[in-house]
């Protein structure tokens, strides 16, 4: 576990003396009898927040993990109270979420948007029970724990060398619906705060965290984040602690990456110049990681097992969505390729990657291009996540992108079918040639690697549209159908 670090300071004036008295009031043991007050509203609550995964499946029950205090909830003036809980529903795992519980005696209108519900029984009975986070008075004390880095109960905040938090900074809880919650303060800081919690560190922790320490300059290095103690494994055992949220440097005037290609569509003018820069900036990035965390060599085994996880994936997703089946065989034809490459010997290096990339990812501000959320692909267990993968995954994930921007802002600019494809062509040509001038080797070379890796990512695609965007499915349909007829599908063309 990252130790904490620091000492304890003088508290700012911007807190009040409840606030002081209960950030060094540690209440540790789980309260069996707030969460049960509390499991008929937030059974009713949860299926409709965006970072709810387990959508699909009904709550069969909520267990406490911990409930730490960091204003004592109850009474006249507003509590707050960190939970952790596990989430019974049926199927193999129970996952663990993060929620951070605001109690109000009157909750004033402008909170309503952000009521859980009123308990009728319990400790916390007539309170209103909200969502903290939509609270800046709440967001206020977080911020406040993680300047102080040590311990409350079963949390540990922590703090980069060096850095300085003004706890004073006013919150703005970003709205956009996200996989986790997000607070920005004062446009210098943002704090993530994970909802779905998994034992072990968070590759959003170690990964930028890792970067700053070998200077690379492309991600915004981690200011402060917070853990809990010993949480157990997706799968029963003692997974160590977890990370909870992360706070690092707010981008102020950054344009993501996907804003910035559709604003280029719209206005007709090119992005090749963004797309090369952008390539660059991803292989500077994977440089860095190589340097500084495991690599590895996938032979065989490794990739006979990263190809059957493909193909699971186009398997368990036509059952989803029935309009992928007829091109099953197809697609897995591309992992065939693959495993039959291994099989004649080749191997393929592999290290720690972003693991989701796409342009919403990539920030641009005056300085040049920012990666963000390392987190990798949500639904997958953290070990796995954590694994050394070939770089060409994230490539994949950016060309995905490309196409994706050409077929959304494509059609209101008048662009024929071929004209979007061209542009997205031209864009995955200037990434490509991008990286390769700072890696020093050319994505492009390894063709079936790469066609591989699209073709998972626009399964994956196929999946999270029908669920949350079916409105864009015919996107990465579009794509699979491209992929499955690689004869018509020319492989990602050169300047
Ligand atoms: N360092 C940053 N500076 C500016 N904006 C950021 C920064 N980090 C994240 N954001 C904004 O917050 C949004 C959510 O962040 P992200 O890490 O993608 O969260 P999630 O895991 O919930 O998708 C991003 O789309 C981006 O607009
Ligand atoms: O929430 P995350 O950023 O972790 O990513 C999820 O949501 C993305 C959409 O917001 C989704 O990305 C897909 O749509 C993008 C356009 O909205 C496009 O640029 C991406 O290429 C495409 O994959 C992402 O897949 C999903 O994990």
């Amino acid at each position: 576990m990252m130790s904490a670090r620091g000492t304890r300071e003088t508290m700012p004036p911007a807190l009040d003396a409840a606030a002081t008295a209960a950030v060094t009031r540690p209440r540790t043991a789980p309260d069996r009898a707030l969460l049960t007050s509390l499991a008929p509203l937030l059974e009713a609550w949860l299926p409709g927040r965006r970072w709810f995964a387990g959508k699909d499946r009904a709550i069969t029950g909520l267990e406490p993990v911990s409930a730490t205090e960091l204003l004592p909830p109850g009474g006249s003036t507003p509590g707050l109270v960190h939970l952790l809980i596990r989430v019974r529903q049926p199927g193999p795992v129970t996952d663990c979420y993060q929620l951070l519980i605001g109690t109000h005696p009157a909750l004033p209108p402008r909170l309503s948007d952000a009521l859980i519900g009123t308990p009728e029984d319990g400790p916390l009975h007539g309170q209103a029970v909200y969502d903290a986070l939509q609270d800046p008075r709440l967001c206020s004390v977080l911020l406040e724990r993680l300047r102080l880095p040590g311990r409350l109960g079963p949390l540990a905040f922590s703090r980069a060398p060096g850095a300085a938090i003004d706890a004073r900074l006013p919150a703005r809880i970003l709205q956009a619906e996200q996989s986790n919650s997000s607070v920005v303060y004062g446009d210098a800081l943002i704090l993530k705060v994970f909802r779905r919690v998994y034992a072990g560190v968070n590759p959003d922790l170690e990964l930028p965290l890792a970067l700053a320490r070998a200077g690379n300059t492309n991600v915004p290095p981690p200011v402060a984040w917070f853990e809990t103690a010993a949480l157990t494994g997706e799968d029963g055992s003692d997974g160590g602690p977890a990370t909870l949220g992360v706070l690092q440097p707010f981008l102020a005037g950054s344009t993501d990456g996907w804003q910035l290609a559709l604003d280029s569509i719209a206005a007709g003018r090119d992005f090749a110049l963004e797309a090369r820069s952008l390539g660059r900036a991803t292989a500077e990035v994977h440089t860095a990681l190589a340097a500084a965390l495991p690599v590895t060599v996938l032979r065989r085994v490794q990739m006979e097992h990263l190809t059957a996880l493909m193909a699971e994936r186009v398997e368990s997703t036509a059952v989803a969505v029935p309009g992928l089946a007829p091109y099953r065989a197809a697609l897995a034809a591309a992992y065939e390729e693959l495993a039959d490459l291994t099989r004649a010997g080749r191997s393929w290096p592999a290290q720690r990657i972003h693991g989701d990339l796409h342009l919403g990812q990539a920030l641009r501000t005056s300085g040049g291009w920012s990666l963000i959320d390392f987190e990798g692909e949500p639904a997958r267990p953290l070990a796995e996540r954590r694994r050394p993968q070939p770089p060409a995954r994230d490539v994949a994930g950016m060309l995905r992108s490309f196409d994706y921007a050409s077929r959304t802002g494509g059609p209101d600019t008048g662009w024929t079918l071929d004209e979007q494809a061209a542009w997205a062509a031209r864009q995955c040509a200037a990434y490509c040639a991008g990286y390769a001038e700072a890696a020093g080797a050319d994505p492009r070379d390894d063709a079936a690697l790469l066609r591989a890796y699209e073709t998972d990512k626009a399964v994956y695609e196929v999946l999270y549209e029908a669920r949350h965007r079916p409105d864009w499915l015919d996107v990465p349909m579009a794509a699979v159908r491209r992929l499955a007829a690689p004869a018509a599908a020319p492989p990602t063309p050169r300047d």
